[in-house]
């Protein structure tokens, strides 16, 4: 089965971070290679450009892809999200010249709008929408140049800090729509003959998000102090508790997310828990 990722740009990155958390691991190939075997018998992964890599898995010719929900909605194309990814987040918004009064797409009505966007078909329903009258300009990348160019009065492009449109005398006024990353499918790959291999790559994406930042805490206890940690523990933790063969000694077993690890610890340790051993899940596949 194949896989269809970015091969440059933005995504490319976390995406081969998220695939190695998966266990998928592109073996050593040719640089300029751009179908790679992995570490996982029969399936390949499609180097691709992100824009292309919706229509690329609607065709069939990729069974799965990892690109923009913002990439997904341009292209129209008629497949499954089925998984969002904590990565790639960015606003794709409307933006005007900072020396312009109006500060929201209502006040923008009834005037005469050059948009500059790569978003053709997400800017064209969003002008509808809103009842502007604008003329889309259709350009591949760079769009926050084209207002100081005087080659449009306003964009459609994507921000996230907001950095690039203060750079070029810009200000966003209005939101068209979140996007992230997300794993996408064909819609008939249920039917597919790699279906099983398709549902367990699946599964152990979901179990690498599902496991991501979260620990797993051991630690042991006297018999005396074990009432004592167990009520230590947040609220939401519920301990496995064993006792250990022939002594007076509790095994306590937890798991907690990396951002409250040291105030359990440091909890657990003045409770009385001793040789506290932290380690990290992989997965986690309900
Ligand atoms: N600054 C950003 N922060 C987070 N996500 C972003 C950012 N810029 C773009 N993205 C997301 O990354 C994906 C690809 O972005 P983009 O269209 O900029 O292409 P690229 O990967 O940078 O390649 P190119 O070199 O063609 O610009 C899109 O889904 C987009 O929403
Ligand atoms: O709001 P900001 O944090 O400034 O981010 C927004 C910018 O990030 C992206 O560009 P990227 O860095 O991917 O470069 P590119 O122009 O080569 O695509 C996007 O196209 C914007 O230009
Ligand atoms: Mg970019």
């Amino acid at each position: 089965m194949k896989i269809a990722i970015p091969n440059k740009g933005r995504l490319q990155q976390p995406t081969m971070q998220f695939l190695q958390s998966v266990g998928i691991k592109p073996l050593a190939s040719d640089d300029r290679a751009l179908i790679i075997p992995t570490s996982w018998e029969g399936v390949q992964l499609v180097m691709v450009r992100t824009e292309d890599i919706p229509n690329i898995v609607e065709s069939g010719a990729a069974e799965l892809g990892i690109t923009g929900h913002d990439y997904v909605v341009e292209s129209g194309a008629d497949v499954e999200e089925l998984i969002a990814l904590d990565f790639g987040k960015s606003k794709i918004v409307l933006a005007i010249p900072q020396s312009w009064k109006e500060n929201s797409v209502e006040e923008l009505k009834g005037r005469e709008l050059r948009i500059a966007t790569k978003y053709y078909n997400i800017a064209k329903e969003y002008v509808i929408k809103k009842e502007l009258n604008s003329r889309i300009i259709k350009i591949s990348g760079a769009a926050e140049v084209m207002p100081s160019l005087g080659a449009a009065d306003a964009i459609i492009d994507v921000m996230s800090t907001g950095t690039t449109l203060k750079l070029h005398g810009l200000k966003p006024i209005d939101v068209v729509m979140d996007s992230y990353a997300v794993v996408i499918g064909n819609r008939n790959w249920i039917k597919s003959e790699e279906a099983d291999k398709i549902n367990l790559v699946l599964t152990m994406m979901k179990g690498a998000i599902a496991a991501k930042g979260k620990k797993m805490i051991f630690m042991n206890v006297p018999d005396s102090k074990l009432d004592e940690v167990i009520s230590s523990l947040p609220a939401m933790l519920a301990p496995a508790i064993t006792r250990l063969s022939r002594s007076d000694i509790w095994e306590v077993i937890t798991v907690a997310d990396e951002d409250i690890l040291p105030e359990v610890i440091a909890k657990v340790k003045a409770a009385g828990a001793r040789d506290i051993v932290v380690i990290d899940i992989e997965k986690v596949v309900k």
